[in-house]
């Protein structure tokens, strides 16, 4: 069954419904508690999002976007109105999925950068994943430089009710950048960008990669694995901690995320546990006490909203229709309401 819930710590225009079969909620001291399928966050209303400091890259990004086809360059702060700014970056949706299961992860081995593709569970969940948010737009995605997580995004692009293609931006010279050129118009405005960045990919595992996580347990102990695979600051034997996986990850986020989101373009992220936990721990200013906790399940898409300046957790959506589905806002109610009236 599903409740409404309504919160003053996630804002006043709350049109949120969370299913008791996915999700829990618990309301106490001024904070919301969600539980859901192996993610436990608290929000808090000092810690439900925050303002963005760093609105000085545009120009880099936009440097970077307008060497490609069918990629929009986002506009400057000075470039466009500000009415205009305003109306666009007044509400948008980040879209986060953790790569559906690969062959290692079936085969328990620490995997990393060691570039793996899914199994046929994993195709299966990036198609549920991709029914989960068929109804959500998506105007931008970025996936990592790593197959399992292109895979997702591509598989879950077929599921989409707006029927967009996705298409994989070849930045990497300028002969890639003419070979891969859209001569159409209107076709360009039927493509989703999809951009591949190693600065996504999982963290570098180091020795650890490739050797099964059960031995690895037996042979060091449980603790002292536990703590390679999630403290913060501890590296596993020469590979990068959760802290340097995120000085790459959530830099790029920054960089080159954050100003599409603020330029009004819906952004799909397809990458992998521990990158998309540090942009989790950026995006809900978790400690690193916090972070420990924080489990993501492959497969699993989570929604966030953009707005003012803060990221808004609303959950996991269940389901694309409308019983199932609790997350969303006015704006994404009524791109549903559109997808409907014009596609059958
Ligand atoms: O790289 C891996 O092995 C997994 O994708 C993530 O592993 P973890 O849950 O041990 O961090």
């Amino acid at each position: 069954m599903a409740a409404l819930v309504s919160h003053p710590n996630i804002g006043t225009q709350s049109y949120g419904y969370l299913t008791s079969s996915s999700l829990h909620h618990e309301v106490g001291d001024n904070s919301l508690r969600f539980i859901s399928r192996g993610l436990k966050i608290k929000i808090g209303p000092s810690r439900r999002g925050y303002i963005c400091s760093d609105h000085r890259n545009f120009d880099r990004v936009q440097a970077s976007a307008s060497q490609t086809s069918v990629f929009e360059p986002v506009s400057t702060p000075l470039q466009s109105n500000t009415s205009n700014s305003q109306k666009k970056s007044n509400e948008v949706a980040l879209i986060l999925i953790r790569h559906g299961e690969s062959l290692w992860n079936e085969k328990n081995l620490f995997t990393g950068c060691v570039d793996v593709p899914l199994t046929k569970k994993g195709v299966e969940e990036a198609i549920e994943a991709g029914k989960r948010i068929s109804n959500i737009p998506v105007d931008m995605i970025y996936t990592s430089a790593l197959i399992r997580a292109q895979m997702t995004a591509m598989l879950a692009m077929t599921q989409h009710r707006r029927r967009k293609v996705p298409i994989i931006i070849h930045n990497e010279s300028e002969q890639a950048r003419a070979w891969s050129e859209v001569f159409s118009e209107d076709t360009k405005k039927q493509s989703i960008p999809v951009i591949a960045a190693w600065q996504l990919n999982e963290r570098m595992y180091g020795e650890l990669q490739g050797l099964n996580k059960q031995e690895t347990a037996d042979r060091y102990g449980k603790e002292k694995v536990h703590e390679w695979r999630r403290s913060y600051d501890i590296p596993p034997p020469n590979g990068e901690s959760l802290e340097m996986c995120a000085e790459r990850a959530v830099a790029y986020f920054k960089d080159q995320i954050e100003p599409q989101l603020l330029s009004g373009k819906n952004v799909m992220i397809a990458a992998h546990g521990n990158s998309l936990r540090s942009i989790i721990m950026h995006l809900d200013e978790l400690t690193s006490q916090e972070v420990i906790s924080l489990e993501l399940s492959t497969g699993i898409p989570m929604l966030y909203i953009f707005k003012e300046g803060k990221f808004i957790r609303r959950g996991s959506p269940v389901a694309p229709t409308e019983a199932g589905v609790y997350a969303y806002t006015r704006r994404l109610a009524l791109y549903r309401q559109k997808l409907d009236e014009t596609l059958h």
